[in-house]
């Protein structure tokens, strides 16, 4: 089993960290967040990630896991993992200022042979720029790529899809793969290129797949068809597959955005023109403007009415469920949309605890104050809960019974005996109102 430092103790880093612990292995992790550090020393894991926190104690008890804000520990450290941010920079760049400036305190540190592995998500030409600055020949970068999803983290990592090693140098190459071998996933070995470019274009065609029943779903309410049933028949082809084509606010969270920027930057550099990935993305900015035009309407009765004075309560404000991210959240970006038309904002959120205010919204304890005295309630996020909500209770303290179900979460079962009128996403059923 390996001697290894992991560098950023963020979703990634941590989870990396805490699982590569329970693969048997002697993980050193770093961040320079001293809070971070000290919680972390403690047992307390500040995201919810089902199973962290547990890794995280199993880790600290059994001494195989231990944590630091100084990169003094790492001397003569034979692998490192590098989970640090790669942001969207203003001109949509991924920036790699935080990795570079670490990676030019590392060439000092590592020990003979030793290996660095990029695990942030980098742009194609990154594992060859981190050679250059850690000027040791005897050093070899691996493209490590991570494909986990928020709110499964520790499940993904440890029964992963693949796991993507991209090494020039193949001894280097197998130390990295080594530490998955007991996951049993399968292991393929690129070129760093190649490693890097799979990580954007992963991430890129989610987006455009999200985007893809996003505009369908428009069409749907056009036409009088509905998306779930076209879904539906899309996904049992298996060349398409049935995730990711659950139409909703918009695609967010702290990759998609970043990740596709930072692809149609690479595109535009090479002199290709990803017409489509622009497109995808023209489309989600734009999914956001479709929700509140339907808002607007289910409250006012027209897509021109005001929204000033409106009381509005949102049910979801993170990204998606199960995770307490805000990050590039479409409820958020909806939301300030809505407090910029005037209306009145009240949310709950089962990810969002201790805070009174995001953004513009007033963040309430318990869905029935954000019902209280609302023109509307509106979902936003696919947290399961939503449906088990006691909806006669929600409509009996609302002012009106005006519901607009941006996931499709709601079915009629959850709603029965209830008075509300629901406007979902892509139904052009009879009765569902759907703004033109
Ligand atoms: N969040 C996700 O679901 C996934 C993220 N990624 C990629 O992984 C990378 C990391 O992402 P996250 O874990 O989400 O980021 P994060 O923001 O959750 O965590 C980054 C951590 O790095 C620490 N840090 C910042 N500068 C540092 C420095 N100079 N020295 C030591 N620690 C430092 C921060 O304090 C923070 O704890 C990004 O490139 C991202 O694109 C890849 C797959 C999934
Ligand atoms: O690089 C990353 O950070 C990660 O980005 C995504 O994971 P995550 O950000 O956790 O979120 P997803 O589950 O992919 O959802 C992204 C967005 O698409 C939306 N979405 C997803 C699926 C769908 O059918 N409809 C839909 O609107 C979600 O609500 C959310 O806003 C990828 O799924 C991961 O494989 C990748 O590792």
């Amino acid at each position: 089993m390996a001697e290894l430092a992991v560098i950023g103790a963020g979703y990634v880093g941590l989870t990396s960290a805490a699982c590569l612990a329970r693969l048997g292995n002697s993980v050193v992790c770093v961040d320079n967040d001293p809070s971070k550090v000290d919680y972390l020393l403690a047992g307390e894991v500040g995201i919810a990630e089902p199973g962290l926190p547990e890794l995280v104690r199993e880790g600290l008890s059994s001494g195989k896991l231990t944590f630091t804000t100084s990169l003094d520990p790492l001397r003569g450290i034979g692998m490192v993992m590098l989970c640090l941010p790669t942001p969207m920079a203003a001109d949509g760049h991924a920036d790699l200022s935080v990795l570079e400036s670490v990676l030019g305190s590392l060439g000092d540190l590592l020990g003979r042979d030793g290996v660095v592995v990029l695990k942030s998500t980098v742009p194609v030409g990154t594992a060859e720029r981190a050679a250059e600055l850690l000027c040791r020949a005897d050093v070899q970068v691996v493209g490590n790529p991570e494909f986990l999803r928020e709110g499964f983290a520790v499940e993904d990592f440890l029964h992963p899809d693949r796991i993507v090693v991209g090494a020039a140098d193949q001894e280097a190459g197998d130390r990295v793969a080594a530490l998955y071998a007991s996951t049993g996933a399968p292991v393929l070995r690129t070129d760093p290129a190649s490693a890097e470019l799979a990580k954007y274009a992963s991430n890129a065609f989610l987006a455009m797949k999200v985007s893809y029943v996003n505009v369908l779903a428009e069409l749907c309410e056009r036409l009088g068809a509905e998306v779930a049933e076209v879904a539906a028949v899309m996904g049992l082809d298996d060349r398409i597959g049935p995730a990711f084509l659950s139409p909703g606010p918009g695609w967010g969270g702290s990759c998609l955005p970043k990740d596709t920027s930072a692809l149609l930057r690479t595109a535009e550099h090479a002199g290709i023109d990803f017409a489509m990935l622009r497109d995808a993305v023209r489309a989600n900015a734009r999914q956001q403007a479709v929700i509140v035009r339907k808002i607007r309407c289910a409250v006012t009765g027209s897509a021109s009415g005001s929204l000033a004075g409106a009381r509005i309560g949102l049910l979801g404000l993170t990204f998606k469920a199960g995770t307490g991210d805000l990050r590039h959240s479409p409820a958020l970006a909806i939301a300030d949309e809505l407090a910029r038309a005037g209306a009145v904002l009240t949310g709950y959120d089962p990810g969002v605890t201790g805070r009174d205010k995001v953004g513009p919204v007033t963040v309430a304890g318990d869905p029935t104050l954000v019902a209280k005295e609302a023109d509307a309630i509106v979902v936003l996020t696919e947290w399961p809960e939503f449906r088990d909500l006691d909806w006669a209770q929600l409509a009996a303290v609302a002012a009106r019974p005006v519901l607009v179900d941006t996931r499709n979460l709601l079915d009629a079962r959850a709603l029965a005996g209830t008075p509300f009128l629901r406007t979902g996403v892509g139904t052009g059923k009879p009765g569902e109102p759907h703004p033109r």
